[in-house]
């Protein structure tokens, strides 16, 4: 579908979640591109955010844990949103971010934290327009964080795949509850380009309803 010249004005925000390694950051850069070459504005970001706050919870993720670390990234998210993501949105950028909510709500229960409180510390932030939370068999996500390198010491200890596809599928449901839009996106056996050419369909999918009604 040919997206129309509302379309390509209308601020949005995108957010693509998941384990470590799936591809998130390669399937974003992917899906930058094709919205660029759409005529779309695009503005790439990520969590931790380039801001202090987030400088300072990248910082501390070693050593800091539980409800201060879930505490400084909902800080960090907010802090984001309101310098970064809604200002590109008021200017008809599509706002894609390498994390957000859905890894607020996830990656701290690795440290025990429980879900119901990361969900009040966070139910504040912007809505995105679109939650893609990508999924992949736990073995390629080994195989491929084996080759990249773990970032952090969430990735490391083996098993961790499979237990944050778990909380990954619990996040979902988080958000289905309170009627975000998710789309999850088993990124297995998919090219990246692939994987961000059907968040593109899914994008201009949910953009139809809205602009044949006006
Ligand atoms: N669909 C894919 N098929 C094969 N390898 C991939 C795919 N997506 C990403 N990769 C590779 O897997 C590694 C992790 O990807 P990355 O985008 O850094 O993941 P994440 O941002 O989710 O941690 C990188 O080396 C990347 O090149
Ligand atoms: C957004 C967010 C990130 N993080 C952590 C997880 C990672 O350690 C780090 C992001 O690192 P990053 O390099 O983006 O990991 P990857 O690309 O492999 O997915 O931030 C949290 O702990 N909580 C959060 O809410």
């Amino acid at each position: 579908m040919t997206p129309s010249s509302s379309d390509l004005d209308r601020g949005l925000l995108i957010s693509v979640d998941g384990p470590g390694g799936a591809g998130k950051t390669t399937i974003v850069r992917h899906l930058a591109q094709i919205l660029l070459a759409e005529g779309r504005h695009v503005h790439v970001t990520a969590e931790p955010s380039n801001g202090p706050i987030g400088k300072l919870a990248a910082e501390l993720t070693p050593t800091v844990t539980g409800h201060a670390l879930a505490c400084l990234y909902a800080a960090d998210r907010y802090h984001h949103v309101e310098t970064e993501i809604k200002p590109r949105i008021q200017t008809g950028h599509v706002v894609i971010s390498d994390r957000y909510l859905a890894s607020g709500l996830v990656v701290q229960r690795f440290d025990g934290v429980d879900p119901v409180f990361l969900w009040q510390i966070n139910e504040e932030v912007e809505r995105p327009d679109l939650t893609v939370i990508l999924e992949a068999d736990p073995d390629v996500i080994s195989e491929r964080l084996h080759a990249r390198g773990p970032h952090n010491r969430f990735q490391s200890p083996p098993g961790n795949s499979r237990t944050e596809t778990k909380f990954y599928r619990e996040a979902r449901t988080m958000l289905d509850e309170v009627g975000f839009p998710v789309l999850t996106l088993d990124c297995s056996n998919r090219p990246p380009e692939q994987s961000a050419a059907i968040i593109r369909d899914e994008l201009n999918a949910m953009l139809e309803p809205a602009d044949s009604a006006t």
